[in-house]
């Protein structure tokens, strides 16, 4: 562990300063093999992302996968990638932006940033900034519904390692999950019926969410159920049966065994089952990227149709969605709780604490 860097000295009678930091996973700066590499390094070498021997792995990371991923992925990345930048920066930007607002238009003074825990802009140097602007407290908001030991864990990872460099700690508060949030669940059945009013109902709704590897279920990882859930929850909002709906899992990584079913196999099956329109939406992601984008909306629509489909729709992640932002709005108001951003009490009761103090020729 390094020593606290330098600070900005105390500033005596100052008010408490409340931010959010909404945290994402990151992206490359560029569709080119050079950012991918230096994106997957990072994302790679993260113990909470790949749990396999660090030697064993840094040894296949560096010897194969950084050798023949990068290019293959910037290919993938330069499909989907858009005049303003990758679509996850460019989704989660808007979004804190829109965060910012309404939590303004509901009178509260609170600052509201995004980070990525891999690439720019980082944990660490977002949180020294907000320290800079004078936060006292901080509320970090992962960008994920459902919580897994590689995405929530590791942003909770990297504002620790952040904490132990640093001196004078601001009050720090996380939220976990709200996979099972009622707004959230809401404004998805809102995408979903908004979807089916202009294209059509179909005959089967694939909800496809992240895969992990399968073992860290049965490690505790409570990332499946929560899948599950969110899944449940939004068939029933939905008035779905079970024949009308079904959870898999994309993105498999690796040769290991993923959570099943997988999403692509699926929509083989039952393309050769006879489902002729299939609507697809990833409710896990919070906003589009590349895994819905290209992985989904491109490549599973090609597997699906050379199966035998005939139709296949995108449901697009919440993004910038009214219902989303305040669903986000809501979660985060409700975890504010105890800080109070809405009204300056602080402030007029510090400063005439202060004056007093003054008088009497004290600093204290
Ligand atoms: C939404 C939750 C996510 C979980 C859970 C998750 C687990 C996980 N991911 C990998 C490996 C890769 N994921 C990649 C991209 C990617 N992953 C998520 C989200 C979750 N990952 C997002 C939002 C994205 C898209 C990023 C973007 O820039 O748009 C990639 C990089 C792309 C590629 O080269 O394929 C990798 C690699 C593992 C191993 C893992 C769980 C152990
Ligand atoms: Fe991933
Ligand atoms: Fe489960």
């Amino acid at each position: 562990m390094s020593p606290p860097k330098t600070e900005a000295p105390y500033v005596h009678g100052s008010a408490p300063k409340t931010a959010i930091l909404f945290c994402n996973l990151g992206t490359p700066d560029a569709p080119t093999p050079a950012a991918l590499r230096r994106y997957l390094a990072q994302f790679l070498s993260d113990p909470r992302v790949v749990e396999i021997p660090r030697l064993i792995w840094m040894f296949i990371l560096h010897g194969i996968i950084l050798r023949v991923r990068p290019a293959k992925s910037a290919q993938k990345y330069a499909k989907v990638w858009t005049s303003e930048g990758s679509p996850l920066k460019v989704w989660t930007d808007k979004q804190a932006k829109l965060l910012q607002g309404l939590l303004g238009e509901r009178g509260h003074r609170v600052t509201v940033r995004y980070a990525m825990r891999y690439g720019a802009p980082a944990i660490g140097a977002t949180l020294d900034a907000l320290r800079a602007e004078g936060a006292t407290r901080v509320l970090v908001l992962p960008a994920y519904p459902q919580y897994s030991g590689a995405t929530t864990a590791s942003v909770v990872d990297d504002v620790a390692r952040w904490a132990l460099q640093t001196r004078h700690l601001p009050e720090l508060r996380f939220i976990n999950h709200y996979h099972d949030d009622a707004a959230y669940i809401a404004a998805l059945a809102t995408n979903v019926r908004q979807h089916w009013a202009e294209h059509g109902r179909p005959d089967r709704l694939v909800m496809s969410f992240h895969g992990m590897p399968a073992r860290t279920l049965a490690l505790g990882d409570p990332y499946h159920c929560e899948c599950l859930k969110t899944g449940r929850l939004l068939a029933e909002q939905l008035g779905l049966t079970q024949q009308d709906y079904q959870v898999t899992f994309q993105s498999r990584f690796g040769k290991a065994k993923w959570l099943e079913p997988y999403t692509e196999p699926t929509l083989k099956k039952i393309a050769a089952e006879g489902v002729k329109h299939v609507a697809v939406i990833c409710p896990g992601f919070s906003a589009d990227c590349l895994e819905t984008l290209e992985e989904i909306a491109i490549e599973a629509r090609n597997t699906f149709l050379q199966a035998g489909g005939q139709r296949f729709d995108y449901i697009p992640c919440l993004n910038d969605a009214p219902a989303g932002m305040r669903a986000l709005a809501d979660l985060t108001e409700r975890h504010l709780q105890g800080w109070p951003t809405q009204e300056a009490p602080d402030a007029a009761a510090l400063k005439g604490q202060l004056a007093r103090a003054q008088a009497l020729g004290a600093k204290h």
